[in-house]
């Protein structure tokens, strides 16, 4: 048997083949007289030994993605590398063989209740057929490794739903998988216990190297875990990239619109009007970026008679760079504001607020 510990980790390798490639895959249902498009032309790598989160609106497809990654729905066109290997068109034989390489996770847990915490954590290596000394043995280095070895012989009714989902992270990794799938994993749990689940996740990505895609509505998920993030809406994927790009320089307006859930880049109406109040001067908004020179040019421009003040806004550390945005009021002449906001216009965004 392989300790959970030592599991070998398919993500340290060099990745020649991603986890799991999209190419042009398409997911049509019918509806009546209609087709609907869940998924739409979808291309997509994700590499292995990676957090990649999938977020988007209810609707936009992500559940569909994942059904398509595991062969509970077949695609309709385009193709599916999972691992290297194709699942577009496998037959259910052929799907039953690879899907204990994918392990899952769900929203609402889905642990048997009338079994104990151990016997769910078991169930899948009892499918698997493993006897029952080596199926007691890896149980108990399972509930180690999310740390809930005490709560072997309670049943999921005794459990709160954070160490719910660290029983279903347990039961997912059982049979070893390289993919762990976690949709939704923590939108039923409060803010704490996320993070506590999200915590065993991306030990579960460190220690084991199982590749990890992360299915959620909840950008404040993706900012603390993820690596990389795609964008989904109406199918189709808007926006790929390293989370501190989709976060630092989001492309789209559905991506500025997920950022703008967890980031105030400016001041909204109320709190532009209680700035004015407060501060003389022009408002001008500067996107900060790791490198960008935007505290020397404000300082310089003491020369020109700018002064400034910083009035709103903030810098937030992600993948070990920094970004964020800082609203400043400027005083002084106006064609030497003029001059510094040109200035910090060639370095950085910059965008004044209009009175
Ligand atoms: N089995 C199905 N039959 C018909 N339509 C479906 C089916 N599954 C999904 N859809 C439709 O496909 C679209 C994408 O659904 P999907 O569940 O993948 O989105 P989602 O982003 O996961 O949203 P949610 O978070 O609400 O589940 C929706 O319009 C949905 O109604």
């Amino acid at each position: 048997m392989s300790s959970v510990l030592n599991s070998s980790a398919a993500g340290t390798e060099p990745a020649a083949e991603g986890a799991i490639v999209f190419t042009n895959a398409t997911k049509q249902f019918r509806v009546g007289k209609n087709l609907v498009t869940a998924v739409d032309n979808v291309s997509l790598r994700i590499e292995k030994g990676e957090i990649f989160g999938i977020i988007g609106y209810s609707g936009a497809g992500k559940s569909t993605i994942v059904r398509l990654i595991n062969g509970l729905e077949p695609a309709t066109s385009g193709s599916i590398l999972v691992n290297g290997q194709e699942v577009v068109g496998l037959s259910e034989g052929q799907l039953a063989k690879i899907r204990p390489n994918i392990g899952m996770i769900f929203q609402q847990f889905n642990l048997l209740t009338s079994r104990t915490v151990e016997r769910n954590v078991e169930f899948p290596l009892e499918l698997a057929g493993w006897p029952k000394a080596k199926r007691k043995a890896r149980v108990a280095e399972l509930l180690e490794f999310v740390g809930l070895s005490d709560r072997a012989k309670n049943y999921p009714e005794q459990l709160s739903g954070g160490q719910k989902q660290r029983v279903g992270i347990a039961r997912a990794l059982a049979n070893d998988p390289a993919i762990l799938l976690a949709d939704e994993s923590t939108s039923a749990l409060d803010p704490e216990t996320t993070a506590e689940v999200l915590r065993v996740l991306k030990r579960v990505n460190e220690r084991l190297g199982i590749t990890i895609v992360v299915i959620t509505h909840e950008m404040d998920v993706v900012r603390t875990i993820a690596d990389r993030i795609a964008v989904m809406e109406k199918g189709r994927v808007v926006e790929t990239g390293s989370t501190f790009e989709i976060f630092s320089n989001p492309q789209t307006t559905t991506t500025r619109s997920f950022v703008s859930t967890v980031e105030h880049s400016e001041p909204n109406a109320e709190e532009l009007a209680h700035l004015r109040r407060r501060f003389d001067g022009r408002l001008v908004t500067v996107t900060i970026r790791d490198g960008s020179r935007v505290g020397t040019i404000l300082s310089d421009a003491g020369a020109d008679g700018v002064r400034f003040e910083v009035v709103y806004g903030g810098i937030s550390a992600l993948q070990e760079r920094s970004y964020g945005s800082l609203t400043v009021a400027l005083t002084g002449n106006d064609a030497a504001i003029d001059r510094l906001i040109a200035n910090l216009a060639s370095e950085t965004d910059v965008k004044e607020l209009s009175a």
